[in-house]
């Protein structure tokens, strides 16, 4: 498999630019505009492979999909045709036959939904038997996975008498079940969110008049990275986002003030410049941000700022066991990292000495291959495992580093 030699840049400099599209934003509104039957296009669709994965399925007259290692594609298609009448098969990548699908598969049977598991009970592949659903009352957990909930969000304006959600236990990732419901505003929808119940009536859906996607807040957070490991008086620009971003992952701004770098609004986008001020030590729960961890874990050690992260029961069932990889990969920096083995990772500043330029292995998992590069600005130059891996959320992050003057040498 390739790999990819990164060398950092050696000169401070100024940098623009233009984020990917947000596949998260731009799945939900593939969903939805197939729910309403929608023409309308979608301006900044994403060009990411969770996107293609979806759009292709959508746009397909086959009834067997392969959404590849795409999470929400899995499980947004999931509800999606469980009301469409039709025999269909979905499955994925390896990766994507370990990670659970039972809660959703247990609440959309309760709505009349006749699904199989082809293999293992509780994975994907999944044969699904399309019909009409039946709304009702459904408890379902709230601490696995919140794709669960938007998938089944999304279809309740068209499941007869809508349906209501009794979330159980803690809410995972409550930024994202957010951000389906704003964008079902946008189509029309009413719903309601009082404490762990969330209710969504049977309603017509009003496709707005126009739709466009916004910059990729979790893309952005690399780029908060390299400001905060680059030299002073880098200066990096990044266009397309937005101060009151629909993305719960907008937080990470305010996040790297204590890590050292400042921010500011410009016209179509945001300013990052390194003020070099960092903490001591970093405490930070991300169980509402998830995808963010990666990017403080290697940040912080490279700072030599000593962390505690928490809220990270998801990690283990994302595109690899997160907490695990990181834990391994970090060591090949020179940093000891350890975890409760349950939901948190933790560094007291522990460190050993590195003899070779570090190879970084990315367990199939992009948020690996672009949380781990910017490190090379501490450490020097290292390499990344099977680099094309990016591709499932930022597909131009390679070119982009060339732009922040890295450079790349395949090998
Ligand atoms: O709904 C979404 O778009 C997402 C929800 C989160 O997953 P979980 O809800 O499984 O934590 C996040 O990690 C993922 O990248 C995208
Ligand atoms: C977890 C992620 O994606 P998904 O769950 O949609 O595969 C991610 O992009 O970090």
């Amino acid at each position: 498999m390739e790999s990819l030699v990164i060398i950092p840049p050696k000169e401070k400099k100024t940098v623009t630019i233009e984020l990917p599209s947000s596949k998260s934003i731009s799945n939900r509104l593939l969903i939805l505009n197939a729910i309403s039957y929608s023409a309308r296009p979608i301006k900044n669709l994403s060009d990411s492979d969770d996107t293609r994965a979806l759009y292709t399925s959508l746009h397909s007259n086959a009834s067997f999909f392969n959404v590849g290692a795409a999470g929400t594609t899995m499980r947004f298609l999931t509800a999606f045709l469980s009301r469409i009448v039709g025999e269909w098969v979905i499955t994925g990548s390896e990766r994507m036959k370990e990670r659970p699908i039972g809660v959703l598969v247990d609440a959309l049977r309760q709505l009349g939904a006749k699904i199989e598991y082809m293999e293992k009970e509780g994975y994907p592949p999944l044969r699904i038997f399309g019909s009409a659903l039946q709304g009702k009352t459904i408890e379902l957990p709230g601490n696995i996975s919140s794709q669960y909930i938007s998938a089944l969000l999304m279809i309740a304006p068209v499941v007869k008498d809508g349906i209501i959600l009794k979330l159980i236990g803690d809410i995972t990732s409550k930024p994202y079940i957010l951000l389906t419901l704003k964008l079902l505003e946008q189509y029309g929808v009413k719903a309601e969110w009082n404490a762990n119940v969330i209710s969504v009536p049977e309603q017509t859906m009003i496709p707005p008049e126009q739709v466009t996607v916004e910059a990729d807040w979790s893309a952005a957070s690399y780029w908060f990275q390299i400001a905060a490991l680059s030299k002073l008086g880098t200066k990096i620009i990044l266009k397309g986002l937005k101060q009151n971003s629909l993305q719960g992952d907008a937080r990470v701004a305010d996040l790297f003030v204590p890590l050292g770098v400042n921010h500011k609004f410009i016209d179509g986008g945001i300013e990052l410049t390194k003020s070099g001020k960092s903490v001591e030590r970093f405490e930070y729960d991300f169980t509402d941000q998830p995808d963010l961890a990666q990017t403080f874990a290697v940040t912080c050690a490279c700072l030599d700022v000593p962390f505690h992260l928490k809220g990270l029961h998801t990690l283990k069932i994302k595109e690899t066991d997160r907490i695990n990889a990181m834990i391994k990969e970090a060591r090949k920096l020179g940093f000891v990292f350890s975890t409760n083995n349950v939901d948190n990772l933790v560094w007291n500043g522990a460190k050993e000495e590195i003899t070779e330029p570090p190879h970084i292995q990315t367990y199939q998992d992009h948020r690996m291959a672009m949380a781990f590069a910017p490190a090379s600005l501490i450490i020097g130059k290292m390499k990344i495992q099977n680099p094309s891996v990016v591709s499932k959320s930022y597909p131009s992050y390679w070119e982009d580093l060339k732009k922040g003057g890295f450079s790349l040498i395949s090998s």
